[in-house]
């Protein structure tokens, strides 16, 4: 960390995500696994099973692309794999007729072991039955593009902060995508987020997009960002004849969405994986605890170490850290604000259209 400004200092995002990772790496051999992260112990009983990455999932068929051939497999699940789901994002080992003909179906027979998991939590509007549940959005993604247009919509900080906490929990690394940088330029929300080392890129229409493809290369990103900042602009350019659907800002939230799945695409010259995530609507954090919550707002957390004990951050009590830290001007009291938005919606239902 460096001094930053008025006293302020800034926290090095990804010096942080590292050290979470050590941590975390010291810690696994006491902590039980995640459930989400299927165990792949176990020696492979298909000598012959081909490599494959899950690109796309539709209605129980999955489109693989395989490791060496690089065609594209459709498979299904095999009964061994049991209650794991399959995401795209997934490294998965398939049998059977995995030519890539037409009308060929082959199977999956194991998940390998995932590197991260990014996730959310959905509500039951979405489907389900048995009310609010974790989702997995996509498994070993290494980048989390957040993408903001700087106008028509406005940048929403409390997405971005809301993707910062995920990113943070799924240790992937975030990107701050700003769009539409011919309608406004960026100065308010570079200064919302001053006290961050927060890596981003500016696009434009009318340049080229080479400091974005220098972030994506050699990498799995995933791509967020609510409707009509211009993702699907932005895939079409990254990987051309990909014909992702462009909508216009006046149709925001009609839910004109073609496509609800999570889609893998190749970036042109074997340069790395972009995740076009269209179909989420919303990205609840009730998976997550209050603590990872505040890791997620690296600026404040440690000043939680001059909190009472038990101290639950609200403010309630007029003993929480955190209002001293913004009263000393050690942070800016618009971050504080952010945290305890996202604290006290973390149990809600959470609209990524709505969400400020
Ligand atoms: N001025 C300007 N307009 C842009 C830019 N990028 C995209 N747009 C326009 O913004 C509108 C929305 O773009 P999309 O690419 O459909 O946005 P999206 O994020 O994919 O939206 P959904 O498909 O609803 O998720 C379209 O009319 C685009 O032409 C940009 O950099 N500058
Ligand atoms: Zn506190």
């Amino acid at each position: 960390m460096v001094d930053h400004g008025a006293g302020r200092q800034r926290w090095h995002w990804r010096d942080r995500l590292r050290r979470k990772r050590e941590y975390d790496e010291d810690d696994v051999r006491i902590r039980p696994g995640r459930s989400s992260r299927p165990r792949t112990r176990q020696r492979p009983k298909h000598s012959d099973a081909v490599e494959g990455l899950v690109v796309a999932v539709d209605r129980g068929r999955y489109t693989c692309h395989t490791a060496g051939a690089g065609t594209t497999v459709t498979a299904m699940r095999a009964r061994e794999l049991g209650r794991h789901g399959v995401v795209v994002g997934d490294h998965v080992q398939i049998v059977g007729d995995v030519s890539g003909r037409p009308d060929t179906l082959a199977r999956i027979v194991r998940i390998d072991e995932r590197k991260s998991v990014l996730m959310r939590t959905a509500d039951d509007e979405e489907g389900g039955t048995e009310g609010r549940f974790e989702r997995v959005v996509v498994a070993n993604a290494e980048q989390l593009v957040i993408v903001s247009s700087l106008q028509d919509p406005l940048p929403r900080t409390g997405f971005i902060d809301r993707c910062l906490v995920a990113a943070y929990d799924a240790e992937i690394d975030p990107l701050l995508c700003l769009t539409k940088g011919d309608l406004a330029g960026p100065e308010e929300t570079l200064d919302y987020y001053a006290e961050l080392d927060l890596p981003y890129v500016l696009t434009r229409p009318d340049r080229p997009l080479d400091e974005l493809v220098a972030e994506l290369s050699g990498r799995v990103s995933v791509m967020i960002g609510h409707s009509g900042v211009g993702k699907s602009t932005l895939v079409n350019r990254l990987v051309p004849g990909t014909d992702r659907a462009v909508g216009t800002v006046s149709a925001v939230g009609k839910g004109r969405h073609t496509s609800t799945s999570a889609l893998a695409l190749q970036l042109p010259g074997d340069l790395g994986w972009i995740i076009d995530t269209p179909g989420i609507r919303s990205f609840g954090l009730a998976h997550v605890s209050a603590d990872s919550l505040l890791h997620g707002f690296p600026d404040l957390v440690e000043a939680s170490t001059r909190c009472p004990p038990n101290c639950d951050h609200t403010g309630a009590g007029g003993d929480c850290g955190l209002d001293k830290l913004v009263a000393e001007g050690g942070a800016d009291p618009r971050r504080l604000e952010s945290f305890r938005r996202l604290l006290a919606s973390k149990e809600g239902t959470l609209d990524v259209d709505s969400a400020s």
